[in-house]
């Protein structure tokens, strides 16, 4: 199957020389296939959205090298690497332009990775029609609120159009870091099953970081648990789709040597 990511022996250090050096990514070795849907689960600190912020171009690595389908991107600035990337974070805030309407946050995506002339050129008819039918899936009733500011919209709303913005144009990779975090646990189930179904739907190669284990074992085909910037759990399909929030746990304690302690990831 084709590979869509693939990380060698990656290597990151903060605040290098000083009393705060932190050694961050401890060697990553990953390969991503076409279609796998990711989860990935580690404590606080552990590395995970330093790896999501590397392989977006966010900063560079010290070592290793990063792979996007097999072209070699480790020295590509975010900038260049955004076109074939799309991004959900934490937080509802950050992914969409709060005093543009929602017709216009959607343009915006649309023209990802191009020269943006969204304000010279205006939004096509035919452009509307296909943002209309694309938030008719979302099942918000935002398609009848085109012209309404992304800031009047509640958190869920904001996190489902900023999925919806990120894949619009299929990205060849998905990154969501934490993307249900800030919502309350109704609305967070809900863009998470959202989620499931537009990266079903596109077959789409995902990246999600989560503390909730039973989200990690319940979405996509492969889990991935980082402790001490290392991998030290990696389960794919069959194998996945049998472990328990126990059986993690385990496996977690027989590879790191160590017990989970960090309550925010035991208690979520
Ligand atoms: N830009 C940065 N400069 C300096 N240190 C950083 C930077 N980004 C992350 N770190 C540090 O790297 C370590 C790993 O952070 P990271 O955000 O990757 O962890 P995480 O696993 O996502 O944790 P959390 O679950 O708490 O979000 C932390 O100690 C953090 O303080």
């Amino acid at each position: 199957m084709e590979k869509v990511l693939e990380l060698k022996k990656v290597h990151k250090t903060f605040e290098v020389g000083t009393p705060n050096e932190n050694h961050v990514l401890k060697g990553i070795d990953l390969t991503i296939h076409q279609g796998d849907f990711v989860t990935i689960i580690g404590g606080n600190g552990a590395g995970k959205s330093t790896l999501l912020n590397i392989i977006a171009g966010n900063f560079p690595v010290d070592e290793g090298t990063i792979s996007l389908k097999g072209q070699e991107v480790t020295k590509k600035k975010m900038e260049a690497r955004s076109k074939e990337i799309g991004r959900v974070f934490q937080d509802p805030r950050t992914g969409t332009a709060t005093g543009l309407t929602i017709e216009e946050n959607l343009a915006l995506a649309l023209r990802r990775g191009k020269h943006k002339r969204l304000f010279k050129m205006g939004i096509r008819k035919t452009e509307k029609e296909f943002f209309k039918e694309q938030l008719k899936r979302l099942e918000l009733n935002l398609e009848n609120r085109l012209k309404s500011e992304v800031g009047l919209l509640s958190g869920g709303q904001r996190q489902a159009l900023t999925l919806l913005m990120a894949t619009l144009v299929t990205p060849q990779l998905l990154l969501l870091d934490e993307h249900t975090a800030a919502l309350d646990p109704k609305t967070s189930a809900s863009v998470l099953a959202l989620t499931n179904q537009v990266v079903a739907e596109s077959q789409l190669t995902t990246f999600m970081i989560t503390h909730n284990m039973e989200d990690a074992l319940k979405y996509g085909n492969r889990l991935i648990m980082l402790h001490d910037g290392k991998i030290v759990v990696d389960v794919a399909r069959e194998e996945k789709a049998d472990l328990s929030v126990s059986d993690l746990l385990t496996l977690f304690h027989k590879n790191s040597g160590e017990s989970l302690t960090d309550d925010s990831l035991l208690l979520a």
